[in-house]
């Protein structure tokens, strides 16, 4: 039989590096310690979704949230879930969320640590009262050890400085999905046995691929270079592409990178003129530099249209950013037409 790794095992054995016991591996223990919190935040999570109506998780608070957009109990739940897992552990300086306002700095009483976190705690809010898969997606920063205090300018940090990213997807599995920098790797939730179970190491996404994920309903809002792309998919065999496109949209951002990771696709949601302002509808701390991350990782690529999605450097918590990610050579024609246009 072939011996089962634990994400505890898998973690243990990238702290100790490739020299086993006396080396020095990817990540320092502290790293180790708060992911381990944070997969045992997502299993907490992950019951709760499953109890659905039984466990009176369902439908909506009574609130709205930095964005102006109506909570789900479930969006509060996970939150607090998030919060209260992760602030008296010692690895933490500080955690933002997608459904705060402000940064959560470690209460006084705690110790402190150098990591900062930040978590779509309740990914595909639309999604939760129907039974479709949801997610919570996490990023992993380093405070600046100089910085006395810590503030909301600490975590205005670049993508490509993030030291660790995942997220959990609650579907008809629960399976971590986690970079450490040197690869992808899935964790599936073994429920009778409480833990992950390492099921894919090396994950990488084919460079190709016919089938595109998108909110076609916003099709006339588009820009030029995203309609042409878009249209030149449904011309088929018959367009200028000369193959059929299939297309699937789940409205989670977690599981439409899912489908990515496992078989390959492009995801969009792009920048639209209904809000010319309004850089797009996701998130680039929470949503789009963790998964930005993990696809790239895994050999594909994650772009704005115009620009590396890990190079941006945030002006804001809450920035919103366009995000075209997924198979390398259907994101980079993307990127071509946006760069054709502008020509
Ligand atoms: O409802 P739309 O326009 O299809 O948007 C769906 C997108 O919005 C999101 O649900 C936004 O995330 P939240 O649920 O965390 O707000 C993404 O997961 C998803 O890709
Ligand atoms: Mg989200
Ligand atoms: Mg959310």
């Amino acid at each position: 039989m072939t011996q089962r790794i634990s994400l505890t095992r898998y973690l243990i054995e990238k702290q100790r590096g490739s020299q086993g016991a006396s080396g020095q591996g990817t990540i320092p223990p502290q790293l180790r310690l708060l992911l381990e919190v944070v997969a045992r935040a997502c299993k907490s999570i992950s019951l709760a979704v499953t109890k659905g109506a039984l466990g009176g998780v369902l439908g909506a608070a009574e609130s709205e949230n930095v964005q102006g957009e109506i909570q789900k109990k479930l969006d509060i739940i996970a939150n607090e879930v998030l919060i209260e897992a992760n602030e008296w552990g010692g690895h933490l300086a500080a955690m933002a969320s997608e459904e705060m306002e402000g940064i959560y700095t470690v209460p006084n009483r705690y110790p402190q640590g150098e990591y900062l976190l930040m978590f779509d705690p309740l990914d595909g809010s639309s999604n939760i009262d129907v039974n479709v898969s949801i997610g919570t997606i996490f990023s992993v920063l380093l405070k600046d050890p100089e910085g006395p205090t810590v503030s909301e300018q600490d975590f205005l940090q670049a993508g490509s400085r993030q030291v660790a990213a995942g997220y959990c997807i609650y579907g008809p599995q629960t399976t971590l999905v986690l970079t450490v920098g040197d690869g992808v790797a899935m964790f599936t939730l073994d429920r009778e046995q409480g833990s992950f179970v390492l099921t894919q190491e090396n994950v990488r996404v084919p460079e190709d691929t016919q089938e595109f994920a998108v909110n076609m309903s916003n099709m006339r809002h588009w820009a030029p270079p995203v309609k042409r792309y878009i249209d030149e998919c449904l011309e088929g065999k018959e367009g200028p592409r000369g193959k059929d496109f299939n297309m699937r949209w789940i409205a989670s951002m977690v599981a439409d990178v899912h489908r990515i990771l496992t078989r390959g696709g492009i995801f969009m949601y792009p920048w639209d003129k209904r809000e010319p302002g309004k850089p797009g509808k996701l998130r680039l701390m929470y949503e789009a530099n963790p998964m930005g991350w993990l696809i790239e990782q895994a050999g594909g690529v994650a772009s704005t249209g115009t620009e590396r999605i890990l190079d941006i450097q945030p002006t804001q918590l809450h920035q919103r950013v366009s995000v075209v990610l997924g198979s390398k050579n259907e994101v980079e024609r993307v990127v071509r037409y946006h760069a054709e246009h502008t020509a």
